[in-house]
């Protein structure tokens, strides 16, 4: 009884995803598979839908139709077109979902803030922090102690090691890998597969193994 009176509060939240392209059909598949969510809809430019069998209810700028009924969560993944859109709905006063796949597997004293998305088979160990609006990818590992800011994205099968900071708007590739204590800055790229052993003190894009400076950022 009590379970169901639980779901049944639970279930009173409804959900718009902004975008509907491959990160946000992502998210929507998590979000029916929480069960959280009374219903979900899609808001995008160029579909009119409907996706994966979800409404398309209209473009991304008539948000504001849903702002006091719906909670949001920002379903693409490129970070700084992501921050863009936030900042407007913050604007707005939107409120926004967090989204964890029931087969993601966090650890004690981790905080997961708002916004950010973890995805199927990621491991978050104990004592991390995840900041707002980021994206804890398909088969990420995040160990213990790690510090996420806001609006990173932290690519499928991505290995970080224990006490690892990533900075804002940061992106780390496919498959890449940091060792432990590093800290890498804000608005970085991390190719993918490239494995991270030295702190990353000026943004730009890094590849390889070890990971070197290709490009600093204009
Ligand atoms: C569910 C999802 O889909 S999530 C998205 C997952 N996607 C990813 O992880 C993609 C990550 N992207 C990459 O790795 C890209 O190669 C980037 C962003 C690092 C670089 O892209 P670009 O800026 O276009 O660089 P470009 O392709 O011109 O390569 C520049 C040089 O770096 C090398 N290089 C690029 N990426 C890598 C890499 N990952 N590892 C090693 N070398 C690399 C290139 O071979 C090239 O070398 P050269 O000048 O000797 O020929």
């Amino acid at each position: 009884m009590k379970e169901n009176r639980r779901n049944w509060y639970l279930k009173r939240n409804k959900l718009i995803i902004i975008g509907s392209g491959g990160h946000g059909k992502v998210i929507a598949d998590i979000a029916i598979q929480t069960q959280e969510w009374e219903n979900i809809y899609f808001l995008d430019d160029q579909e009119i839908g409907p996706v994966m069998g979800i409404s398309v209810v209209g473009k991304m700028n008539e948000y504001h139709k849903y702002i006091k009924s719906h909670y949001f969560i920002v379903g693409i993944g490129n970070n700084s077109i992501r921050e863009k859109i936030v900042n407007e709905l913050n604007n707005s006063h939107a409120k926004f979902a967090t989204i964890i796949h029931p087969n993601a597997c966090i650890g004690s004293d981790v905080i997961i803030n708002h916004g950010t998305v973890i995805m199927a088979g990621s491991i978050i160990n104990s004592s991390t922090r995840i900041g707002h609006h980021s994206i804890i990818n398909t088969g990420a590992n995040v160990d213990h102690d790690n510090l996420i800011m806001n609006f990173v994205h932290i690519s499928p099968g991505v290995n970080l090691a224990g006490g690892v900071k990533v900075g804002t708007k940061t992106w780390l590739g496919i498959g890449s890998s940091v060792i432990n204590n590093i800290d890498i800055h804000s608005n970085c790229i991390i190719g993918a597969g490239s494995v991270v052993i030295h702190n990353i003190i000026i943004e730009g894009t890094y590849v390889g193994s070890p990971a070197k400076l290709i490009r600093k950022n204009s």
